[in-house]
């Protein structure tokens, strides 16, 4: 029998505990311990079976680095993960793709399961615009043959011919993306912000349900970061578009096409919901550990820190 302890349990000793109990199917004790006054102590509903998380912990090297998270993704819906660095947010989303097996929990994505499917078939649904794809992709490749690489989950070399339906294709998502003026180049080239419109028509390319964006205005000036925008805006407006789940740290990046905002505070979920209801002062000042104040104009939302950058919360 677990004890539970009257002192806080420190997030290591919480990862040997979850370890050790792993098999045992008894963790929820453990976060009743350490309930932020934002974060509810119910266990939400039956979740929607589209995309959920339910219960889940991951510890990697005896550090607990996802604490108990319940989430779900209604059809019909785009995300955005907020929360500080270090806070999960990569880590929750290489779970949702199914790079990363939950030390405990459920995941069902895009309808199915984890444990009754195959990933490998279920990673084709999902595309992936991230930094790691980057580094992979050899400097002297052209645009076109990059995004038809989608098609295929291949980086760099295509094995298998492709089509004119897929060059017709590649072509129609380029201009989506409007980065039609730039096939004739090479990518090694190409400013960030162009890089980046072409990674997500490769990602496109597959026809995924779910489209996961790691972040990907970093590096972007602001010209950059506007034009990303507005195609994502567009893209997620058209019939039949992936649903987003978008990292970001900046509230200016939440544009009016995502519906709900989740927030993680060292691996735990601190708000989740419709992003009106979750972008607030209270919820923000907590996920970053300083005063924060929120704006919304013209659909879009700023931040900033209330008392200057020396007003830090304890
Ligand atoms: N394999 C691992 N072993 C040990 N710790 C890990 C491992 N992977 C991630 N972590 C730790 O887990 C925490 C969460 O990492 P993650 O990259 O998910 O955070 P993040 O919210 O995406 O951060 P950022 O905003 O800086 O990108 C970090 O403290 C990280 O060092």
């Amino acid at each position: 029998m677990l004890k539970r302890s009257k002192r806080p349990i420190s997030g290591c000793r919480r990862a040997a505990i979850l370890e050790r109990l792993s098999s045992r199917g008894r963790t929820r004790s453990l976060s009743e311990n350490t309930l932020h006054p934002l974060e509810t102590s119910e266990t939400p509903g039956p979740p929607e079976r589209w995309i959920a998380l339910e219960d889940v912990s991951l510890v990697r090297s005896r550090r607990l680095i996802l604490d108990g998270i319940h989430w779900s993704i209604a059809p019909g819906t785009h995300w955005v993960v907020l929360g500080a660095n270090g806070s999960g947010k990569t880590t929750l989303l290489m779970v949702l793709a199914g790079y990363h097996w939950p030390t405990r929990g459920r995941v069902t994505v895009l309808g199915r399961r984890f444990g009754e499917i195959d990933l490998r078939e279920l990673r084709k649904d999902i595309g992936w615009v991230g930094s790691f794809l980057q580094a992979q992709i050899p400097s002297n490749q052209k645009p076109l043959d990059l995004i038809v690489s989608g098609r295929y989950a291949a980086v760099g070399r295509i094995f298998q011919q492709p089509t004119a339906e897929d060059r017709e294709l590649a072509g129609n998502l380029a201009e989506c993306l409007e980065c039609s003026n730039i096939l004739g180049s090479s990518y090694g080239v190409l400013s960030q912000g162009e890089k980046q419109r072409l990674l997500i028509a490769r990602a496109l390319m597959a026809r995924p349900r779910l489209l996961i964006l790691d972040e990907p205005c970093a590096g972007l000036d602001l010209v950059a970061r506007e034009k990303l925008l507005r195609s994502l805006e567009r893209l997620g407006r058209a019939p039949d578009c992936p649903t987003f789940v978008f990292v970001t740290h900046h509230l200016e990046e939440i544009i009016p096409v995502i519906s709900h905002v989740l927030v993680l505070k060292d691996g735990r979920v601190l708000a989740q919901g419709p992003k009106d209801e979750v972008l607030t002062s209270p919820v923000l000042s907590r996920a970053f550990g300083i005063s924060i104040e929120v704006a919304r104009e013209n659909g879009r939302f700023r931040a900033w820190a209330a008392g200057g950058a020396g007003f830090f919360l304890s």
